[in-house]
């Protein structure tokens, strides 16, 4: 395997109790002028799952399902919430890790998907610790294609018809920063339509398929990405519909609460036969991925002019 003597799992970080949620949003939001009444609708969201978010175990899961991939130590850490992903480094350091392959759970171009993971690499890396190498997006490569696919599959079998339209779906992020995608801009949907497309390929599909965004946050008078899941789903002529998270690598918060919970809920009011694709999770496909990812020659950085942060507004 390349020249990595570890693999740092860097992820979101969620909490893991009922005390965890306010302390985690407010390392969520700092600074990004998101209103108040957004988070504490959220942490609704967390509270009725007992203040834990599943991303935490999806982790979990992710790492013993790597450990017989690869030869090297596995060591995860977070940009919001325990295990931080500074602790986990001075770990690494003190272990002698020189280093690391850096999996980020987020799948494509954008300042919220991508930029942010290099600011967390640079905040978190310490002289005589480990060089961290962040991995490429992967949303394109044929593991993550494989393993949507199978798992849209699976959807469309529970629901039984023929009939059913994929409708994909990612986290909406601000226009603005859909704009900033990428070194030309649009990065972002750009890299998402064209995984959509080769899942939906995959499949042996010719039908069109659709993209709509999901878990808007942010002030109501800055515009984010749209059409939203739940006004497509209120104005769709498609006669069944298959939820595909492709914007997603596991099943977390926004996935279990927003199309869950909340498309479910609207689906059936509508009475529209409605499935929900799992996300790529620990299929094998996707563990052999980040093995391959990492037999890869070294990725280069982004260049630092690409996905700017956005402009902070004061909440
Ligand atoms: C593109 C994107 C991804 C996908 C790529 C990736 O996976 O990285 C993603 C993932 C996630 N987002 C998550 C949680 C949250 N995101 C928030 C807020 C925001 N997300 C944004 C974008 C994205 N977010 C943006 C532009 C904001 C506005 C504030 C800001 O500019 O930062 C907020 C604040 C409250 C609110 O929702 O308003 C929360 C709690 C969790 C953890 C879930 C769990 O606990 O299971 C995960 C994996
Ligand atoms: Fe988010």
């Amino acid at each position: 395997m390349g020249n990595y003597d570890a693999l740092l799992l860097l992820s979101f970080g969620g909490p893991e109790g009922p005390d965890d949620v306010m302390p985690f949003l407010e390392n969520v939001v700092r600074g990004r002028g998101v209103p108040r009444e957004r988070l504490l609708e959220v942490a609704e969201h967390y509270q009725s799952f007992g203040g834990v978010s599943p991303i935490n175990q999806q982790n979990r899961d992710l790492i013993e399902a790597l450990r017989p991939e690869l030869d090297v130590p596995i060591y995860w850490g977070n940009r919001n919430w325990r295990p931080f992903g500074e602790d986990t480094v001075l770990r690494m350091k003190a272990d002698g890790i020189t280093k690391a392959a850096v999996f980020a759970t987020s799948a494509f171009a954008g300042y919220s998907s991508c930029r942010q993971y290099y600011e967390d690499i640079a905040r978190i890396s310490v002289e005589g610790g480990p060089e961290l190498v962040k991995m490429r997006h992967f949303g394109e490569h044929p593991g993550f294609v494989a393993a949507m696919a199978d798992h849209a599959r699976q959807a469309l079998d529970r629901l039984g018809r023929d009939d059913a339209r994929l409708v994909f779906t990612a986290h909406s992020i601000p226009v603005s920063m859909a704009q900033t995608a990428g070194p030309s801009g649009g990065l972002y949907e750009a890299q998402l339509r064209r995984s959509a497309e080769l899942v939906s390929q995959a499949l042996g599909r010719t039908e069109p398929w659709e993209l709509v965004w999901q878990s808007r946050s942010g002030p109501p008078q800055v515009p984010w990405l749209e059409p939203d899941v739940l006004d497509h789903l209120r104005k769709t002529d498609a006669p069944a519909v298959v939820l595909v998270p492709i914007g997603f690598v596991s099943d977390h918060m926004e996935v279990v609460f927003d199309l869950d919970v909340e498309a479910r809920r609207l689906a059936a009011e509508l009475g529209l036969p409605l499935e929900r694709a799992a996300t790529a999770g620990t299929h094998p496909r996707f563990v052999r991925m980040v093995r391959e990812l990492m037999a890869e020659p070294e990725p280069a950085a982004c260049a630092l002019s690409c996905c700017p942060a956005p402009v902070r507004r004061p909440a």
